[in-house]
């Protein structure tokens, strides 16, 4: 099927910018046990004083586990990681472990909580991943409305309130409104009663054709 970008073009190359054209990648039945305990020790790697002896042990098993995924390394787009949506954080250790609950062109919403990784201080999520979550929801913002692919010219986040460990959130957003290439989003961070914890204005800017 062809696709139609803001420049008036319909040809799948330029809907892409400079990206090469990325299809699903499948994950086996246990890729989702994988990142989970990955994500466990994300938690301990930054919660836990062991005994250097400990320490120790957990380094050479680590290396081990390292050397059993080695040969499996594969490049850009072809590993299952971040290209399943089944998968809190789509499969990404990068990405908080959030769910998609709604992703259509009037905007992506999602739910799930922050971990012990995403510490900041005195309890509180790190000011620095607030923002990763809300770059990530607009990059899905502009893949649900159907628009060419757009990278992130600026990103504003207010931070209204203290956004807690482990609490499930929401975190909704949409394109407000389009300039040619330029699509204006916003997006809010809330609880479960509804208090805005923050809040967030994105200019997404579609790219040219071979733009990277
Ligand atoms: C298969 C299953 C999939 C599941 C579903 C997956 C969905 C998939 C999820 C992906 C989720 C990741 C999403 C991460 C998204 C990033 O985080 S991208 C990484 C961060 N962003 C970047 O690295 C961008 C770096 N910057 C650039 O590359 C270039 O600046 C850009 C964005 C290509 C624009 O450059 P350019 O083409 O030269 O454009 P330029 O003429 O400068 O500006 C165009 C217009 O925008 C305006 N503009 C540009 N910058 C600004 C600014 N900062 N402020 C105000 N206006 C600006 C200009 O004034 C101009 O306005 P007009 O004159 O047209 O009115």
């Amino acid at each position: 099927m062809s696709e139609q970008n803001s420049r008036g073009g319909d040809d799948a190359y330029e809907h892409h910018g400079g990206f090469p054209v990325y299809e699903p990648v499948k994950a086996g039945p246990n890729f989702g046990r994988f990142v989970d305990v990955f994500r466990r020790l994300q938690d301990l790697a930054v919660s836990t004083h062991a005994p250097d002896d400990v320490v120790d042990q957990a380094i050479a098993q680590a290396e081990a586990l390292g050397d059993l995924l080695e040969p499996y390394k594969v490049g850009e787009g072809k590993s299952p990681a971040g290209f399943n949506v089944d998968i809190p954080g789509r499969g990404s250790l990068l990405l908080p472990p959030w769910t998609i609950e709604k992703f259509d062109a009037d905007g992506v919403r999602e739910r799930g909580h922050f971990r012990r990784y995403h510490l900041g201080g005195n309890g509180a999520v790190h000011g620095g991943t607030i923002p990763l979550l809300f770059d990530d929801l607009f990059g899905m913002v502009i893949h649900a409305s159907g628009r060419p692919i757009a990278r992130t010219g600026y990103l504003h986040v207010n931070y209204r309130k203290i956004t807690p460990l482990w609490d499930e959130l929401v975190v909704e957003g949409r394109v407000d409104s389009v300039d040619g290439r330029k699509a204006f989003c916003s997006a809010e961070l809330r609880d479960l009663d509804g208090t805005v914890l923050a809040d967030s204005e994105a200019l997404m800017i579609e790219l040219l054709p071979g733009q990277p």
